[in-house]
């Protein structure tokens, strides 16, 4: 049994984190969340530069080191934790911009809670608050050949700011003008096994004959740069995602004829006849499966290539005009970052980029929205509000109470 450090003694029993000075692990802050206090290294010497999560047990004394998942933050000396509600704490990074400041730690959600079944230890999952209010993921799926590809690189050509794609594991080789890192991570099978043990990846499947996965990291790269992710998996894997947390519009993409997406997977010429022959009789179970499971909220029939792909513009609402992502004012958080916490929003003051002497920003986050990317806690609604006109939502109250006068 450990002992319990000097640092807890003056507030066991409260929830607000504590700032502490530890002479072996730098700056710590720690969060109480039931019966157990997590303890944040903002800096940690012995793991090199990382940040590192310990778990202090109250009621067994114990210390551990949970299975840590998930994108860190960077290692800062001005870390604060707000505990959100039991399964999930704010962590704000002082002394950053607007794009690092954010971070979530899980400690009970059920993503922690399913990674904890597989991988029989404790775990914690972080992911990076995004501003602005970031889109559901989209999830693209239909029979090897139907067009997913083409389609999905029409669109992140017209709209290149808004759209990313996730980049899927594979352990299939590379084609002729496939590259690693761009179109796949190509890998081995036992380094995926292993990863796929390791709680790595949002989903995964054997397609094929070869394994396939989204990483929780490759939809979260393309959140962290503010852009709305895009999936290309099969169904097996629609139909994973579809059971995770992660809220994503699934769309399914079906050939106008089962000839002619024979046709069509021939003129690529990518595959062996052996290979052809195995995709053309999963296409056939991937068909019936996609077109009656109720899994897809929208189906779309590639005949016309152009027809398909103005079709799955208006399902995501997309025209002409509208080709960025909206951007949200940055901001930089100042070492002292006060937060207070009303209806499920939190408020933060922070400095604005453009003028840090003198302007003050309340910004606001808002935990009632959902949405986002893997991890759970993203597409957070994050507003900026000026705290003398304006209420906790934004809404002007000096324009309400003169139209009432
Ligand atoms: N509407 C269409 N009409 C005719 N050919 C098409 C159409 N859409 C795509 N194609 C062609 O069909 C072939 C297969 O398309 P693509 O590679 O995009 O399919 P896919 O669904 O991504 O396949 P996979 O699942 O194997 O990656 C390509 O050669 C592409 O140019
Ligand atoms: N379940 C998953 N399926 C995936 C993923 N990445 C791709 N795919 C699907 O595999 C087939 C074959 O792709 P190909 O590039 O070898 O032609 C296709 O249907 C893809 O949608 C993934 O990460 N998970």
């Amino acid at each position: 049994m450990g002992e319990a450090p000097a640092f807890f003694a003056d507030n066991l029993m409260g929830d607000s984190p504590k700032k502490v000075d530890s002479k072996s692990k730098g700056i710590e802050t720690a969060i109480v969340v039931g019966s157990k206090i997590y303890v944040i290294d903002g800096v940690d010497h012995e793991l090199g530069s990382t940040v590192g999560v310990r778990i202090f047990d109250k009621s067994t004394g114990e210390w551990r080191i949970p299975i840590v998942l998930g994108t860190k933050p960077k290692p800062s000396k001005d870390f604060s934790a707000v505990l959100l509600n039991d399964d999930r704490v704010l962590v704000v990074r002082g002394n950053s911009g607007s794009s690092e400041c954010f971070w979530f730690l899980e400690v009970g959600t059920p993503f922690v809670r399913e990674h904890e079944k597989t991988l029989g230890n404790e775990v914690v999952a972080w992911s990076k608050g995004v501003l602005g209010n970031v889109e559901k993921p989209i999830v693209i799926s239909g029979p090897s050949g139907v067009g997913k590809g083409t389609l999905i690189s029409k669109l992140m050509k017209e709209f290149p700011s808004m759209f990313g794609f996730s980049v899927s594991h594979t352990t299939r080789a590379p084609r002729a003008k496939e590259q690693n890192g761009i179109h796949y991570h190509f890998t081995d099978r036992n380094v995926m096994e292993s990863e796929i043990k390791d709680g790595k990846f949002l989903e995964f499947a054997s397609v094929h004959g070869n394994l396939y996965g989204t990483s929780v990291e490759a939809v979260e790269v393309v959140a962290d740069a503010g852009k709305r992710c895009i999936l290309d998996i099969d169904v097996q894997g629609a139909r994973s995602v579809r059971a995770s947390a992660l809220e994503a519009i699934f769309i399914f993409i079906a050939p106008p004829s089962f000839d002619e997406l024979e046709k069509r997977l021939r003129a690529r010429a990518t595959e062996t006849e052996e290979q052809i022959q195995k995709r053309l009789q999963n296409a056939r179970a991937e068909l019936e499966q996609g077109k009656s499971s109720g899994l897809f909220d929208h189906i779309l029939v590639n005949d016309d290539l152009e027809t398909c792909y103005e079709k799955l513009k208006n399902i995501l609402c997309l025209r002409e005009a509208v080709k960025s992502a909206p951007k949200t004012k940055s901001f930089n958080l100042s070492i002292k970052h006060p937060v207070s916490m009303i209806d499920q929003k939190l408020l933060i003051n922070c400095t604005a980029a453009e003028d840090e002497n003198t302007s003050t920003n309340m910004y606001v986050l808002d935990f009632l929205l959902k949405g986002g990317a893997p991890g759970r806690t993203r597409g957070l609604n994050m507003y900026a509000i000026n705290p003398l006109t304006d209420d906790v939502n934004g809404n002007n109250q000096l324009h309400l109470t003169s139209s009432f006068d």
